[in-house]
């Protein structure tokens, strides 16, 4: 819809034939009933298809299944096309971000890889609330690119080049999405919740410098800006899945009980061992990690955390 809006033509790719039909008409009944796709979106189930002519090829999947997606259609990616990862995961096991998966499984060289991020929760979105985003790519040319196709009247994009960055502020604010809407489950208010967000921040700076990432890109829309948009909304499926953790559910029970992806409760543990691997101290992610694969309460990780040895801020 935000590409429509902005003057360029859509066409979708889609697994199964009835949400195909269903986008075809102008609605996805499962995702975002309230939404009505503008007519000249359409839809298909042949990703060849899909991407037939493009200028600018879109990937908007789970980050988990990134990997066998590409591997299975990879190459109908034209070889000039501008090719946009939305996936705001790192893969767990080979802790690659998305742009490298799209580098090396997709065949992609790395000018070509453009990275949307910000704080963007699909809901607003679609109601057409305004919004700004970044769109970073090595490339000033493709990021560009990218920026004149989804620039709408509610859609701001700003281009930028730290595509580290930019990936690792988008993966990481889910998991401290998750810690916050825990923290809320146990009835926890914003002073608690601010603390998470803030020291939160720390551990993506501390992270995502080590990786190569720039310091401004971090108290920018893709960082403290979808950091603020994730923690704080109910919209957002990282922090509601939280805020159930919180309130005593099972991670099994509350995978039951969500449709959509909550991408944080994957990544947490890809992220835990970047950080690992380099050396970073992630306290708040170890716990959420912690609850998700150790069955650690929220009282526990919340006790953990508060009984942390005390150090100076910006240690
Ligand atoms: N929704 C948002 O607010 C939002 C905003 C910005 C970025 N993102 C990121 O975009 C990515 C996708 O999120 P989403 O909100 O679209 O998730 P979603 O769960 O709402 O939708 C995922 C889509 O992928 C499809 N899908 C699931 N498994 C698949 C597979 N194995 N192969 C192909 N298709 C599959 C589903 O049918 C669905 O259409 C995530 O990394 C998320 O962090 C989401
Ligand atoms: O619903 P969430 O938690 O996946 O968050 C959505 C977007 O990433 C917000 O920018």
């Amino acid at each position: 819809a935000v590409l429509t809006d902005a003057g360029t033509p859509v066409t979708m790719w889609g697994r199964r034939a009835e949400v195909v039909a269903q986008l075809n008409a102008g609605v996805n009944e499962e995702y975002l009933p309230e939404l009505r796709l503008p007519g000249a979106v359409r839809a298909t189930t042949d990703p060849a298809e899909a991407a037939a002519g493009a200028d600018v090829v879109v990937l908007a999947l789970p980050a988990q299944t990134l990997r066998t997606n590409l591997e299975a259609w990879g190459h109908v990616i034209p070889a000039e096309a501008a090719v946009v990862s939305l996936m705001k995961g790192v893969e767990l096991g080979t802790t690659q971000r998305m742009s490298q998966i799209i580098t090396e499984v997709g065949g992609v060289e790395a000018e070509r890889v453009v990275v949307l991020s910000g704080p963007n929760l699909a809901r607003e979105i679609a109601a057409k609330q305004p919004a700004a985003s970044v769109v970073a790519s090595r490339s000033a040319t493709m990021a560009e690119r990218v920026a004149a196709a989804c620039a709408a009247p509610y859609f701001r994009p700003y281009t930028g080049t730290d595509v580290v960055g930019t990936e690792i502020a988008g993966a990481v604010k889910n998991v401290i999405a998750l810690a916050v809407g825990v923290a809320e489950g146990l009835g926890m208010g914003d002073n608690s919740k601010a603390s998470i967000i803030t020291r939160g921040l720390a551990e993506t700076m501390r992270l995502g410098s080590a990786l190569g990432g720039e310091e401004v890109t971090f108290a920018g829309l893709a960082g403290v800006g979808d950091l603020i948009a994730t923690c704080m909304s109910p919209l957002s499926r990282n922090h509601s899945f939280g805020v159930r953790l919180g309130q005593g559910m099972s991670v099994e029970q509350v995978v039951a009980h969500t449709r959509q992806t909550a991408e944080g409760v994957k990544s947490s543990t890809a992220i835990l061992d970047l950080a690992r691997h380099h050396g970073v101290d992630v306290p708040i992610i170890e716990q959420v990690d912690a609850m998700i694969r150790h069955d650690r309460t929220a009282a526990q990780v919340a006790a953990a955390l508060l009984s942390r040895p005390r150090k100076a801020e910006t240690g």
